[in-house]
């Protein structure tokens, strides 16, 4: 995948990615900054067009933004105007230009399920950053999709709010099975979460390795304690901080 720069310098942002995901499996993204984690979110979603090579699911060359996808990004981004309850439908909304009575439960079912049941009617400014971060997360699962791109979803909070979340997301997820693809810094976070971490190397971006975590689930603080967590942690950093730039 290559980008042509405002200046009409050639950036080649990714090369030679050769990544298959297993329905409902939890894979995360890690890597240097610029390495085109987003990227291949972006490639995933439709939202972006790859300059050589294909993006296909369930064997369907991806053409365009796909109803079966939700995506959920650094910042919130939450319609200050609005409610949350109609910033969770809001998709919905923009999509059909009416929300029906069927969403109307699913979104509310959504806040009883981030435990904020009581703040439909709130604005996002009067929730914190943690909350407001939740109701991107539910926004981004009234469709109930098949897969979700998660893009250092996290990555704005503190770390007891971010804990948090991890173990919220995982019960999500628990419950209404999804393929997720997560990219963070974190390598805690990747390993509390996944099924397998997908390590790259820097700009042009590729697959350096692709690591298995056989921790077992449900997982929860124990697992923080867990000598092979503690392993594979020290496996990653090493194997992120000795790549080396191609
Ligand atoms: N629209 C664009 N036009 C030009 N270059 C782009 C564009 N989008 C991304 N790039 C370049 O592609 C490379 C990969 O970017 P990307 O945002 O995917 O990296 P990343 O791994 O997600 O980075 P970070 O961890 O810092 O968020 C970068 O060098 C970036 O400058």
């Amino acid at each position: 995948m290559a980008f042509h720069s405002s200046d009409g310098s050639r950036v080649q942002a990714l090369q030679g990615v050769n990544l298959a995901l297993r329905r409902h499996e939890f894979v995360s993204l890690i890597g240097p900054s610029g390495c085109g984690k987003s990227t291949i979110l972006r490639l995933i979603s439709g939202l972006l067009r790859p300059t050589e090579g294909r993006v296909s699911i369930f064997g369907l060359e991806v053409t365009e933004p796909r109803d079966e996808l939700g995506m959920v990004f650094q910042k919130p981004t939450l319609l200050p105007w609005l409610s949350v309850l109609d910033n969770i439908t809001f998709p919905m909304r923009h999509k059909y230009g009416r929300v029906d009575a069927r969403d109307q439960a699913r979104a509310q079912e959504l806040l009883q399920m981030i435990g904020l049941k009581d703040f439909g009617h709130k604005r996002p400014t009067e929730l914190s950053g943690g909350m407001q971060q939740r109701v991107a997360i539910a926004r981004s699962l009234l469709h109930d999709p098949d897969i979700l791109l998660m893009d250092e979803p996290f990555s704005a909070l503190d770390a007891l709010t971010r804990d948090e979340m991890s173990f919220e997301l995982l019960r999500i997820w628990g419950e209404r099975p999804k393929t997720v693809v997560f990219v963070t810094h974190s390598i805690q976070e990747a390993l509390l979460l996944s099924d397998r971490i997908v390590v790259m190397s820097a700009r042009p971006g590729r697959v350096a390795e692709i690591i298995d975590v056989p921790l077992p689930r449900p997982r929860s603080l124990a697992t923080l304690n867990d000598p092979v967590f503690n392993e594979l942690a020290n496996e990653i950093r090493l194997k992120v901080f000795t790549r080396k730039p191609a």
